[in-house]
């Protein structure tokens, strides 16, 4: 798994930790890997160390400190440094003295011409943005705001200290300017800015550096992430003793007269979610055995189906006049339900509390902000706490799509996808997730891990169908990606 951890639990796990260390070894040791990490940059671009050029972004607290002591490692080694100073009777001391002591220089921004500081930039290899990390509060204020831009105009590399400046660690959120970084050096735990949006979309390459931190973490991070060996240890595999419907059978309500290739794309998904069968109820059964014979089609509602051992509900619902039927009998239904596009319409939160067995939500930003009664920016600003509430509102897991897929349990950590790829936002990619989200429900896995191990292998499905991949080449490209993990 990699975890991460808010701001208040990684400055509690630090204190445990100085408690038990010389006075600025944490630095030093955030310092060591930081500068490190800038020396490869630097070598990267022109070979070698000597001679290159550094220019070191210095806010007033610990993560101008831990730029400026950095940026004296590489002073010493022969790289030449100019720190600019946002605050400089706050600098931090120690590494203000190591860096003069180490022959870099320091000049105070509120003292440097612009033309100076571009001419600055125009020579650097590499800026080292120690602006604001964990401290950071708010959008960076107007002197900053500035610099930032002033560094991304000048296209210099940046390597970020921790966390990109301006972005907030806890929420992924971003208020105005930002210095986007192609590294991120992140000391002792990741943030869940670093791995939600629109925050990550800034980080970078983000690396984690073990300062000693970890075992005073608590066992539960706020945001944690499967990696694709853990997934794969979660796949359903079929056994000796297996039979299709002992693999487990997925009812899918999808689709109408007029959006019958919904009911394509979500049956699609279930036939790869490693279920045994799929039962499909509805007007597009046609259409649906055209494309995947295999199916079980009848035209009735999910009552007038057979047994099944989970719903997969919404998809292409939209025109056909049984909607509300259909959804309040997935809903009354004692088996695992997901949710998705027409069925979320005007869901109402205690019926969905109400029910027997559980619910997995599986919302777009738009279909989000209609459920919280909010608008759409509002949830793509604020991912984290959006799928948060909406899981504690409807008791229930909830899947939030995007540009970060964020997964939510009424408590617990939330989790986050990293395998995803703008390359899905296309018509129909989210019915396949549905179908094979649903898939691995009925196959038995628990709602929080099919949705998570079915928006990891949609992700790796529309990497390897990319680009362009549509949701047809998307479910496609299912097969490969669990002959890969399988193997
Ligand atoms: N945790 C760990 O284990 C370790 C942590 N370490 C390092 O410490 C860092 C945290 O240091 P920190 O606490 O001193 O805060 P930091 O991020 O430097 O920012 C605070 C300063 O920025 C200012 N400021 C605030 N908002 C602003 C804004 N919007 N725009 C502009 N300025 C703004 C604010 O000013 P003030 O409000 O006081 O006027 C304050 O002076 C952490 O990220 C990591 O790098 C490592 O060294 C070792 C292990
Ligand atoms: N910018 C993006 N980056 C990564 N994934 C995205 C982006 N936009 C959309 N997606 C993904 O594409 C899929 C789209 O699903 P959805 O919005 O339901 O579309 P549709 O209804 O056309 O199927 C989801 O899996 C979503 O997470
Ligand atoms: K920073």
């Amino acid at each position: 798994m990699r975890t991460a951890y808010r701001v208040e639990t990684v400055r509690a796990a630090e204190r445990a930790l100085l408690d038990r260390l010389p006075e600025g070894a944490l630095m030093d040791r955030a310092a060591a890997a930081l500068a490190a990490a800038c020396a490869g940059a630097l070598r990267a671009r022109r070979g070698r160390l000597a001679g290159a050029r550094l220019v070191a972004l210095v806010g007033s607290g610990d993560n101008g400190g831990d730029a400026l002591l950095a940026a004296a490692r590489l002073a010493r080694r022969g790289v030449g440094v100019t720190a600019v100073l946002l605050a400089p009777d706050r600098a931090h001391p120690r590494g203000l003295a190591a860096l003069r002591a180490a022959g870099g220089r320091a000049w105070a921004l509120a003292d440097t011409a612009p033309g100076a500081l571009d001419a600055l930039l125009g020579r650097a290899g590499l800026v080292l943005d120690g602006i604001t990390g964990i401290g950071g509060r708010g959008g960076l204020r107007p002197a900053a705001a500035e610099l930032a831009e002033r560094v991304e105009a000048a296209g210099v590399p940046v390597v970020a200290v921790d966390l990109p400046s301006g972005v907030d660690a806890d929420s992924g959120r971003v208020e105005g300017p930002v210095l986007p970084a192609a590294l991120t050096v992140a000391f002792g735990a990741l943030k869940p800015g670093l791995l939600v949006d629109p925050a990550r979309g800034h980080a970078g390459e983000v690396r984690l550096v073990d300062i000693g931190l970890g075992p005073l973490l608590p066992a539960e991070p706020d945001v944690a992430a499967f990696t694709t060996a853990e997934v794969a240890a979660l796949l359903p595999r079929p056994t000796g003793e297996s039979d299709k419907y002992r693999r487990g059978v997925l009812g899918v309500a999808a689709g109408s007269p007029r959006y019958p290739g919904a009911a394509v794309l979500t049956v699609g998904g279930a036939l790869r979610g490693g279920v045994g069968a799929v039962r499909y109820a509805g007007p597009a059964g046609d259409a649906v055995i055209a494309r995947h014979p295999e199916t079980l089609v009848s035209r009735g509602t999910p009552a007038e189906a057979g047994r099944v051992q989970a719903w997969a509900a919404g998809p292409g619902l939209g025109d056909d006049p049984r909607r509300e039927r259909i959804v309040a009998e997935a809903l009354a239904a004692d088996v695992p339900l997901l949710l998705d596009a027409d069925a979320l319409a005007g869901l109402d939160p205690a019926r969905v509390r109400a029910r027997s067995a559980p619910t997995l939500l599986t919302p777009h930003a738009g279909e989000a902000a209609a459920l919280l009664g909010t608008e759409r920016e509002r949830v793509e600003a604020r991912r984290l706490a959006s799928v948060r509430e909406l899981a504690e509102r409807f008791g229930a897991t909830v899947l939030l799509k995007g540009s970060t897929t964020l997964i939510a349990d009424p408590s617990g950590p939330v989790l986050v996808n990293e395998t995803g790829t703008p390359w899905l936002a296309t018509a129909g990619s989210g019915d396949v997730l549905t179908g094979l989200a649903g898939g691995l429900l009925a196959a038995g896995l628990a709602p929080r891990e099919a949705a998570a191990v079915g928006a990891h292998l949609h992700g790796l499905a529309a990497r390897e169908a990319a680009p362009p991949p549509s949701a047809t080449t998307v479910t496609e490209a299912l097969p490969r990606v669990w002959r890969r993990l399988l193997a």
